[in-house]
């Protein structure tokens, strides 16, 4: 069986008559950082959500540890739960909830109790820096908290992958420097891979590896 956590093969997604995504092969191997970059356009979200599961490609296959992803929506959902953490650029939280009920969401579809929920929110907040700040709304904290809140809750399900389109993209650079160095020390402690879809130049040269595309395609 393949150690790979993901690999796809001639990959291809289209909107309408624009072609997003034209025939891309990849792999991501454990515990590696991979940068995807490319002018505006070039179709990194796009092929961060098929990555994601989020959306089905039109052609070619992704493979998850040697098994080819669910087309079932439900089945794909489960798969996205058990393997995969997303961080997006506008945090996405959910604003009448607090930061510990935001993390523990991703646990909710699966049979853990109330209290291993909390404890596992709690740890992971913690983990973030931010065991003290568990009861405030996201409208309570800064950017940076907000997006350290979304990492913790891509990590509470302990997936062995992290997926984040411009992580730094709605912070200064120097808070964007701590959500990058930040990544760096929970990629040590929990080993999982991550894949930044980026236009900011300190994120792309931090990763252990660069994918540049042009017109949906890999040019480097
Ligand atoms: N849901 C959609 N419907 C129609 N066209 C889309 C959709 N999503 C993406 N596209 C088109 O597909 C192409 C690739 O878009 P994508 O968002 O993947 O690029 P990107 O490299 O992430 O760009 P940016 O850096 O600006 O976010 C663009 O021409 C875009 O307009």
């Amino acid at each position: 069986m393949s150690t790979e956590i993901l690999r796809t093969e001639g990959i291809r997604k289209s909107f309408g008559q624009v072609t997003a995504v034209a025939g891309v092969d990849m792999s991501v191997s454990p515990k590696e950082f991979l940068a995807i970059v490319g002018r505006s356009g070039s179709g990194k979200s796009t092929l961060l959500n098929l990555l994601a599961g989020l959306d089905s490609p039109d052609a070619g296959r992704i493979t998850s540890e040697g098994r080819e992803l669910p087309r079932d929506e439900n089945a794909l959902a489960d798969w996205r739960r058990e393997h995969v953490g997303l961080v997006f650029q506008a945090f996405h939280l959910i604003p009448t909830l607090s930061a510990l009920e935001n993390v523990a969401l991703p646990l909710y579809p699966t049979r853990t109790g109330v209290a291993e929920r909390r404890e596992r929110a709690e740890q992971r907040l913690t983990q973030v820096g931010l065991g003290h700040r568990i009861g405030h709304r996201p409208g309570q904290l800064s950017g940076g908290e907000q997006q350290r809140v979304a990492i913790a809750r891509a990590l509470v399900g302990e997936p062995s992958l992290i997926l984040a389109d411009e992580p730094t993209g709605n912070l200064d650079s120097s808070t964007g420097q701590e959500i990058l160095d930040m990544f760096e020390r929970l990629r040590q402690e929990t080993g999982f891979a991550l894949v930044v879809v980026t236009h900011d130049e300190k994120v792309a040269e931090a990763a252990d590896r660069r994918l540049r595309l042009q017109d949906g395609t890999v040019v480097a």
